[in-house]
């Protein structure tokens, strides 16, 4: 069987190897590059001469971005080839259209690793799916934002020195603003809930990063028992569903709190299953190549994943409430003090809003920006 990658930069490098060194029966016949980095004789810089081949049944998307990126995908469904992508920012923004037109053309759509680097997340999803509903998705869901804050709370390491590491180490998005700001949860949240709900989630929720987080917020939650972790979190209940991505203090003994490094931990709750957890490295060459590989062995064994996101859910932001803490020097409107005791350097203070929603404790978090762009939010997780 002939493929081609399109992008041969960290994660398409990975596809290339594994493929080349453990996968009999699957040849990569041609890559598409920048016409400034055509160092393989495989290489092309033109789309056409990967679509307009009769031999390639299967095209690998891994260069990211939205645009040339949804068009190719389009082209390549269009001319009935199968897609394999792991580009989260395309398909959170397009995942009706590509799922239509994949349908239309009886190609096949495989996303395992938009989400979740090497877990298995989105096959487990649709797995659970099959006999449960799913009330809720959540989790641990960047590996850059989790090196980061596992660095700093273990090594006291400084935040733009751990992220030119996480950079190094390929695990950071072209732009690592996606990651520390949210985006790429976001991203993975709207998949991994589209898939689990049967619905198309949008895109416009409450989306909170970790830019400002400091050691001294650490230290604030380490002494009440927390941690912090950034979550992607989604509920449905009643044909209805909300979702928000922001830093959460977890409990210290907590699955969550102990993961290390670039790891991912992702959590599903179904009717009958209960909850389930998902654990494993969620950023990096090998790990997301192996996650792309294992959708290129499903294809060739011809296994094609079907997504249901026609039914019509209701955003309602109700359905996700906690308490929020947002440290600033700034003031916080309706709230009470937390930690009185705490003292920050340059004379921030720490408030508690009690019981609002995502969307409510975002619309504040703005406002104190606004006034102190170095505040920082957490919403505190509930004690199950
Ligand atoms: N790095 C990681 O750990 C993970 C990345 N992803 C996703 O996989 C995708 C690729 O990520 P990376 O490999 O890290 O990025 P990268 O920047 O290392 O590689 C992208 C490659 O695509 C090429 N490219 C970009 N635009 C092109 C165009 N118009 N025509 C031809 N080639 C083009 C670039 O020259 C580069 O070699 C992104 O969507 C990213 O979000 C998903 C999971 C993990
Ligand atoms: N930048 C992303 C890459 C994988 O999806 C991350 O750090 O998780």
């Amino acid at each position: 069987m002939k493929i081609a990658i399109l992008g041969h930069g960290v994660v398409g490098r990975g596809v290339d190897r594994i493929v080349t060194e453990r996968v009999e029966g699957v040849e990569v016949s041609r890559i598409l590059e920048l016409p400034d980095r055509l160092t393989d004789p495989r290489m092309t810089s033109n789309f056409q001469d990967i679509v307009d081949d009769p031999e390639i049944s299967l095209v690998v998307e891994c260069m990211g971005g939205i645009e040339p990126a949804h068009t190719f995908i389009m082209d390549a469904l269009s001319a009935g080839k199968s897609v394999v992508t792991s580009n989260k920012a395309v398909v959170a923004e397009h995942f009706g259209e590509f799922v239509s037109q994949a349908n239309f053309s009886h190609a096949g759509l495989y996303i395992e690793a938009t989400c979740g680097g090497g877990i298995p997340w989105i096959a487990s999803i649709l797995k659970a799916r099959r006999i449960d509903d799913i009330s809720s998705i959540s989790g641990i869901m960047n590996g850059t934002t989790n090196y980061i804050v596992d660095a700093m709370v273990r090594e006291g390491a400084d935040f733009d020195v751990v992220l030119a590491e996480a950079q190094r180490l390929g695990y950071a998005e072209r732009d690592p603003s996606a990651d520390i700001d949210g985006i790429d949860v976001r991203n993975k949240t709207i998949i991994a809930s589209s898939v689990a709900f049967d619905t198309t989630c949008t895109g416009s929720i409450p989306v909170t990063g970790i830019r400002t987080l400091t050691k001294a917020d650490l230290d604030l939650f380490e002494s009440r028992g927390l941690s912090v972790k950034l979550l992607g979190r989604a509920v449905q209940g009643d044909g209805r569903y909300a979702a928000a991505v922001e830093p959460v203090a977890v409990p210290l003994r907590s699955l969550e709190a102990n993961v290390p490094s670039n790891f991912n931990l992702c959590t599903l709750v179904g009717t009958t299953v209960g909850e389930l957890k998902f654990y494993g490295q969620g950023a990096g060459s090998l790990p997301t190549g192996n996650a792309i590989v294992q959708d290129i062995l499903d294809f060739s064994e011809g296994r094609v994943p079907h997504y249901d996101i026609d039914t019509p859910k209701q955003y309602d932001p109700t359905l996700l409430t906690s308490d929020y803490v947002i440290r600033t020097s700034s003031y916080v409107e309706d709230s009470e003090p937390y930690a009185e005791d705490f003292e920050f350097v340059g004379g921030d203070r720490a408030f508690l809003l009690r019981g609002i929603t995502a969307e409510k404790a975002h619309e504040a978090f703005v406002n104190v920006l606004d006034q102190d762009p170095s505040s920082f939010m957490a919403a505190i997780a509930r004690e199950d």
